[in-house]
């Protein structure tokens, strides 16, 4: 069955069956239109009740079933009576339909009967309805609860939950999220998960109850009568073909997607273009005429454009071929019309056999009974395709929270020390540190093995109080040098000593509190700038004016004046606004000033965010505990007079503090000392004019760059005459 299924598509797309479907071990691949589908091998029916395929199966129910076990088990803590209230009112929601149901068969039962012998029994008649419509007030009243109830309970476990997940992130270090979380989608780790699979819980329970009162409701009623069970048969037939026939599409298979075909994918890069992101490019580069040319009006938006060139030309060759989504056209070529007429056949398959038993034996025929078995059979139906849909929702929802279960268990891989920190060795001066042959390779990913050492055999003091430049070429280890430093990672061999001891055997809050970064991977947050500034030193972030005073530092006055609520400021308030339907071309509307006011905030440029994390570092200085402090490249987007300011000011705080820059200036002064990095090794060190002596790695590099600024000044002479 799975095989012919499948097949059918491969003609519509006008291509070879045997060239566009290769059989993997386990996968098969279909070539629809532009794309290329991977899909897992559909099990034939028959092979469905293997031992092998059974056992899998038990295994993906247990795990499933263990996992729900394990939510509910948690959520029952929370709020127990909530979620017994919730579990009633849903089973009650699906069994009034049984029950309701069942009183309409009564009262027929009675009328009919009464028709055929002339008398109608009038309580039987008055109780059937008087239960019909309490079940139907009372029905009311459940769905109102259960809309007060239902989003009261969301929030519990959203709370519950949002709780656990951002503690398990937050315990991330960065070797365990480098090294682990390509095998965890962060992202899709969230409150929604749990709250869904519960949701969905929830859900089949109803339906589930839904369900056996329906069927209970029909054998009851088969049981009563002669020929009710042929009738109940062919009430069946129409969920069997359904789920034979129509659950075969891609929607609900999982699936790996590519657009394999050369020229639509030309086509969609070109396309791509017209991005605003990459109009300097097109405009500064001169693209348009390579994207498009030749003229084109177009009437309904009377705008002449340019016909396609190299877009054109992508367009001809890709010709017809079908550019519409994969699943539309695998659904598409499934066959409809057969699968079509088959339901509407099954479909007919009832009205058939109630024709058939009146015409045939009119004396025994119970309209009542006919017409319940039909409601019946359909409201079955209706619960036999949601219970369908809910269970696909869980299973995808399972997989989700085994991510979550998996991040649960990520531990940290930077291990904490016992030593406190300062010990009884600390300098007034500043942290004092020693390399001894350190050795590191960064953690490999899942998918590769990293083995290229970031810094080989790495051997260099620090004395406390000094202040230290490390240089050298692109990716010769300089960022890795501070990493190690400041412990975001651990060394692979050798031993890093802070004031003579390990590294690794001090608390890690000890030494934490006792360093100052400053590099480019620091980010503005997602808080106000008073916020973003003062979290430098938490113990004055409500002290204004050292906040004030840092931001100075930083070189942030200028844009804190030029921000309309200054220091209250949300640069990237991504997420917490939006506008909607908003006219935007009636510019003067309230609603669209206020909406313009959206996309203002966050207007700084990159040199002002390096301002502002360099003035959180600033107010980092206010804790008296810093004794080393870590500059990695802050200056790469601040002008030559910002880059001259930071750096003064970060040696204005030197006093108390061992200072480690890493950074693209040569530090002439020879007060300086600094090693020399080139592949991963340090490959000398010394001051500047010491380094410049020994004509090595630090005297080329000087000369390259000094050699640059000579010619760019001759330029700049040269153009002044
Ligand atoms: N997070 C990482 N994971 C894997 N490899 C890394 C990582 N960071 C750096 N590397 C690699 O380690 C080596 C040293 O990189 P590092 O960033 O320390 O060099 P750098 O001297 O600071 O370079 P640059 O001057 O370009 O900033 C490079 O080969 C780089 O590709």
């Amino acid at each position: 069955m799975g095989q012919s299924t499948l097949e059918s598509p491969l003609s519509l797309a006008d291509t070879d069956a045997k060239n566009n479907k290769h059989s993997l071990q386990e996968t098969e691949v279909l070539k629809l239109g532009v794309y290329e589908v991977t899909i897992k091998k559909r099990t034939p029916f028959l092979q469905s009740f293997t031992p092998r395929r059974l056992l899998e199966l038990k295994e993906d129910w247990v795990k499933t079933f263990l996992i729900v076990k394990g939510i509910l088990g948690e959520v029952i803590t929370l709020q127990p009576v909530l979620l017994m209230a919730l579990v009633g009112l849903r089973i009650w929601e699906d069994l009034q339909d049984v029950v309701t149901l069942s009183q309409e068969t009564r009262m027929l039962t009675v009328i009919e009967h009464g028709f055929k012998h002339g008398s109608v029994d009038t309580s039987a008649v008055l109780s059937a309805l008087g239960i019909r419509f309490a079940c139907a007030v009372l029905g009311s009243y459940v769905t109102d609860r259960c809309r007060d109830f239902g989003p009261a309970f969301n929030a519990v476990i959203d709370r519950h939950y949002e709780d656990m997940i951002m503690k398990a992130k937050l315990n991330m270090d960065l070797p365990a999220l480098q090294g682990m979380l390509e095998n965890i989608k962060y992202d899709r780790v969230n409150s929604e998960v749990p709250r869904k699979i519960v949701e969905s819980t929830l859900e089949l329970c109803g339906l589930f109850a839904g369900l056996i009162g329906h069927v209970s409701l029909v054998l009851s009623l088969v049981w009563s009568s002669n020929h009710g069970w042929m009738f109940a048969l062919a009430c069946f037939v129409r969920p069997l073909v359904r789920a034979t026939f129509f659950n075969n599409n891609l929607w609900n298979r999982p699936r790996v997607v590519r657009a394999t075909n050369e020229d639509y994918k030309r086509m969609s890069a070109l396309g791509g273009l017209t991005d605003k992101q990459y109009r300097h490019e097109v405009i500064s580069g001169n693209l348009v005429e390579f994207i498009t040319s030749g003229e084109v009006l177009s009437q309904a938006l009377e705008y002449h454009t340019q016909s396609a060139a190299e877009f054109k030309k992508a367009q001809t060759a890709l010709g017809n071929i079908s550019t519409a989504p994969a699943e539309e056209q695998f659904y598409r070529g499934n066959n409809v019309f057969k699968n079509m007429v088959l339901l509407d056949i099954a479909n007919d398959l009832p009205m058939l056999y109630n024709a058939l038993i009146v015409l045939l034996r009119p004396a025994q025929t119970s309209l009542s009974l006919l017409a319940t078995l039909q409601q019946s059979t359909s409201s079955f139906r209706i619960s036999f395709y949601f219970i369908n849909y809910e269970i696909e929702e869980l299973q995808k929802k399972i997989s989700d929270m085994q991510q979550l279960i998996e991040l649960q268990k990520l531990t940290r891989s930077i291990k904490d020390g016992e030593k406190s920190y300062p010990n009884e060795r600390e300098s007034p001066k500043g942290m004092a540190i020693e390399l001894k042959n350190v050795v590191f390779s960064y953690p490999a990913d899942a998918d590769s093995t990293n083995d290229k050492k970031a810094l080989d055999d790495v051997s260099f003091c620090i004395d406390a109080g000094e202040l230290v430049v490390v240089v050298g070429e692109n990716g010769s280890g300089k960022s890795t040098f501070i990493n190690l430093l400041t412990r975001m990672y651990d060394v692979s061999s050798g031993e890093i000593l802070i004031d003579g001891d390990d590294i690794r055997s001090l608390k890690q809050s000890d030494f934490r509190q006792t360093v100052a970064t400053l590099t480019q991977d620091h980010h503005l947050l997602p808080l106000t700038l008073a916020e973003n500034i003062g979290l430098g030193c938490p113990e004055y972030i409500s002290d204004k004016e050292k906040i004030l005073e840092a931001a100075r530092k930083g070189g942030c006055e200028g844009i804190l004046k030029k921000l309309d609520s200054g220091l209250d400021t949300i640069l990237d308030p991504a997420g917490r606004q939006y506008h909607a339907l908003v006219d935007e071309s009636k510019k003067d509307s309230a609603l669209a000033k206020e909406a313009k006011k959206l996309e203002k905030s966050s207007n700084v440029s990159g040199g002002e965010r390096q301002r502002l994390v360099a003035a959180r570092t600033f107010m980092r200085f206010n804790s008296k505990k810093i004794k080393f402090v870590a500059v990695d490249e802050p200056s790469s987007a601040l002008d030559p007079r910002g880059e001259e300011d930071l750096f003064n000011h970060l040696r204005e705080a030197r006093e108390g503090k061992t200072m480690l820059f890493v950074t693209h200036r040569f530090w002439t002064d020879n007060q300086v000392r600094g090693p020399c990095m080139k592949d991963g090794k340090l490959f000398e060190h010394g001051s500047h004019a010491e380094l410049m002596e020994k004509q090595g790695e630090y005297y080329k590099m000087y000369n390259i760059q000094a050699k640059a600024f000579d010619d760019k000044k001759e330029d700049e002479e040269k153009g002044r005459k």
